[in-house]
């Protein structure tokens, strides 16, 4: 058992040591005293906020205390000013719009005002129809008991009925005095009420007999009608309303507080549905449910502890409790705020059913592909667009789900930018990129061997593309090139070679899953993908196989735009859109087939991965795009290799390089040579190029790089000593040190 006095000697160790430290940092004086008192949660220490202003104090666990003793106080008993000042909240106080969305923006207030006619229009609707076949036998039918209600309250009336029940109630109560100040007053009005109600019947049945008797039949089927619909009104059960609510459609059906709060405790997350089990509200709305685009927009906070994607996951039990078809419902996380903020957008209409998306460069006639490509429109109705340079895109889905449709409008977009290089491939065969082969520097179209095999060559060309812009970009100097990277202005000095290079690959996993050519492939995109961002080469690559053969994970995990149309499962989706992304909610798995063609997860465009429908261009369409393309190529002189029908380069045989033959075949020793000698060991090196060479042709090929032939005194393989003509082999390596500077520098 311990002994209390342990316990005080404890006690006295630990002042001296707060003491100790204290007293040397602050220079200030502990008042023991008071530190106990405080501790000791007298009134004083309240009193004294200087006993306890220390914070570490109330954190510290108190030795002296006994097990059984009061819990460890970790918060100041003395209230402390905490968190930014006032001025500071003021400043970082989210400032709401003054104006509604729908009031800044011409497209918006159309929405709006859409929206509204719509509504009404169905109301008026509703009711019209229902006018002849319900309301009006419901009015014929009710009419005669309307008038002997009528009748029965203007009897009421003349009796002065409703004073009946306190006149009785005096009476019962032998309230004399007040029974008898009613009597009176109930024979006065009575009095007066009878002469009224003798008048109104003689004037009554005058106009009745009139309208029988005398009346034009228009004038007697008006009254009858007015009769008729005011007794029939006066014979309403007071329950059985004529008209019943309209039923709205849900697309023009107004979003409530009270339906999202019965749809959000209707997804199964705990705190939601057992807080209004309890009559809480479970979530708050921060600001009012508004209209925004061609839907209802409600800013929530989520209970603490729920998450954005803990409602994601339940997107289809919400679009249930909404009542709405799910391409309605698109929950989504706010940017600017914590992770439990949630803007519920409810569209009018679902997604899918919204149309073609028109494209907003369909009718341009140029673009700068330094700004973002237009790509589609969100659920929201706001347009969404992709940067493409400093970037590479990855797209992936299901058959049939849009991917060419998505890969035919960034490669329109940058077509119509004329300093941009294209190099298009689609290994499917189906020509769905033809029309755009009129701006191709390079192109291919199919899944045959030598198909494939292009686009393979395409990568290797690629890759020495980007070692040699390395190359370029490294000697750049530095005011013009500042920040190692390509730019506008770096792109349109067109003798650097650097302008954009957008190389698309669609059914890309016919590519990198090829037995023979697949590997390297991988490979050369994947140093592409981690290189070539900063040098202006950007890789689209589109696949219908997102899995790890057909899609090598260096590539999965190094692009930055990522666009997932719909896949079958969490594997496929993660592999587009990143690890992780179905777990925190960014599920593509959620698309429908088909229905949901052409909708898609972007990620990488924006802070967070949105939903995008694309717009679509059809072929007619993209044919217009690539003319325009083509005339503005042409006209500044920027058509290259396929589109000038050039033979495309190829890096299948081996290179010819004379002056690097030459320099193989002369030794360094060897200071001047014969071109005759030359000519002998270019043609042991390769005879199927060299073969058949003599001196005079050696003297004829290095002519054009240069090198002067020269006569050089030498030695006959017989003995004699002679002077023919040949080269300094200094000469030569000049030549070809100057040439290899030029291909760096160009
Ligand atoms: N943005 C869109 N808007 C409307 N419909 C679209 C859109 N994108 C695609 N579609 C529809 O989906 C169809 C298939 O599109 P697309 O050929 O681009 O799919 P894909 O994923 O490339 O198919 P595959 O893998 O078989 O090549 C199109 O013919 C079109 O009808």
């Amino acid at each position: 058992m311990k002994h209390p006095d342990d316990d005080n000697e404890l006690f006295n160790r630990l002042e001296a040591e707060l003491a100790d430290s204290t007293a040397p940092s602050g220079g200030e004086v502990v008042d023991l005293g008071k530190a106990r008192t405080a501790r000791d949660g007298s009134p004083d220490s309240t009193a004294d906020p200087s006993a306890d202003s220390r914070p570490s104090k109330s954190a510290d666990p108190e030795p002296t205390e006994s097990p059984d003793a009061r819990p460890t106080l970790v918060d100041s008993a003395v209230p402390t000013v905490s968190g930014p000042g006032v001025i500071d909240r003021i400043k970082n106080s989210k400032r709401l719009d003054v104006f509604p969305a729908w009031l800044k923006s011409a497209a918006e207030f159309k929405e709006a005002l859409g929206w509204l006619a719509g509504h009404a229009w169905h109301t008026v609707a509703f009711h019209a129809v229902r006018v002849p076949v319900v309301y009006l036998p419901k009015l014929i039918w009710r009419a005669p008991r309307g008038a002997l209600n009528t009748l029965g309250r203007v009897g009421r009336w003349a009796v002065d009925g409703e004073g009946e029940a306190l006149r009785q109630y005096t009476a019962t109560n032998e309230q004399v005095d007040e029974y008898l100040k009613l009597s009176r007053q109930r024979d006065r009005r009575v009095r007066l009420r009878m002469v009224l109600t003798v008048i109104g019947a003689v004037f009554a049945l005058g106009v009745g007999l009139f309208l029988v008797y005398g009346a034009q039949p228009m004038t007697q089927l008006i009254a009858a009608v007015v009769a008729v619909l005011g007794f029939g009104l006066a014979g309403a059960p007071a329950d059985a309303p004529l008209a019943t609510r309209a039923v709205i459609k849900t697309e023009v059906q107004k979003l409530t507080s009270d339906i999202v709060m019965k749809a959000m405790a209707s997804i199964g997350i705990g705190q939601i549905a057992s807080a209004v089990a309890k009559g809480q509200d479970g979530i708050k709305f921060v600001a009012p449910i508004t209209r925004e685009g061609p839907g209802w927009r409600a800013d929530i906070d989520l209970p603490l502890g729920v998450t954005v994607a803990d409602v994601a996951d339940r997107r289809a039990r919400l679009a249930s409790g909404l009542r709405r078809p799910l391409g309605c419902v698109w929950p989504d996380a706010d940017p600017n705020e914590h992770e439990g903020r949630l803007i519920l957008w409810v569209g009018d209409r679902d997604l899918s059913k919204t149309g073609i998306v028109k494209w907003q460069l369909a009718n341009a006639r140029r673009h700068d592909v330094f700004k973002r490509i237009p790509f589609g429109l969100d659920p929201r109705g706001r347009a969404q667009s992709v940067p493409l340079i400093q970037h590479n895109i990855l797209i992936g889905s299901q058959p049939g789900q849009g991917k060419t449709a998505s890969v035919r409008v960034l490669a329109c977009g940058a077509a119509l930018d004329p300093s941009v290089e294209l190099w298009l491939h689609e290994n499917k065969g189906t020509g769905d990129l033809d029309s755009l082969e009129c701006v191709s520097h390079r192109f291919v179209s199919g899944i045959d061997d030598d198909s494939i095999k292009y686009a393979a060559d395409s990568l290797t060309l690629l890759r020495e593309e980007v070692m040699r812009r390395a190359g370029v970009i490294k000697k750049l100097p530095r005011d013009l090139c500042p920040d190692k990277r390509i730019t506008r202005s770096i792109a349109d000095k067109r003798s650097l070679k650097l302008w954009p290079l957008l190389a698309v690959f669609d059914e890309c996993q016919n590519l990198f899953a090829h037995s023979k050519y697949g590997k390297q492939a991988g490979e050369d995109a994947e140093f592409i993908i981690k290189l070539g961002r900063a040098l202006g080469v950007i890789l689209v690559l589109a696949t219908q196989r997102p899995d790890k053969d057909s899609l090598p994970t260096g590539i999965s995990g190094n692009v930055s735009i990522r666009f997932c149309l719909r896949v079958a499962g969490q594997v496929e989706n993660d592999m587009i859109l990143g690890t992780s992304a179905y777990k925190n909610g960014v599920r593509a798995t959620a698309f429908r087939p088909e229905i949901d063609a052409g909708n898609g997860y972007l990620g990488g465009a924006n802070p967070l991965p949105t939903v995008v429908r694309t717009a679509y261009l059809d072929d007619p369409a993209t044919n217009a795009i690539a003319q325009r393309a083509h005339a503005l190529r042409k006209a500044e002189g920027t058509l290259s290799g396929h589109a000038l029908g050039e033979e495309a380069e190829s890096t299948s045989g081996p290179s010819y390089d004379l002056l690097a033959d030459v320099a193989a075949v002369v030794p360094a020793s060897e200071k001047r040579v014969w071109n005759e000698r030359i000519a002998a060991r270019l043609a042991e090196l390769r005879p199927e190029v060299y073969g058949g060479w003599k001196g005079e042709n050696v003297t004829s090929a290095l002519k054009p790089h240069g090198i002067k032939t020269v006569g050089v005194a030498g030695t006959t393989d017989d003995g004699e000593r002679t002077t023919r003509r040949g080269i300094v082999r200094d000469d030569l390596t000049k030549v070809i040190a100057e040439r290899d500077e030029n291909r760096g520098a160009a």
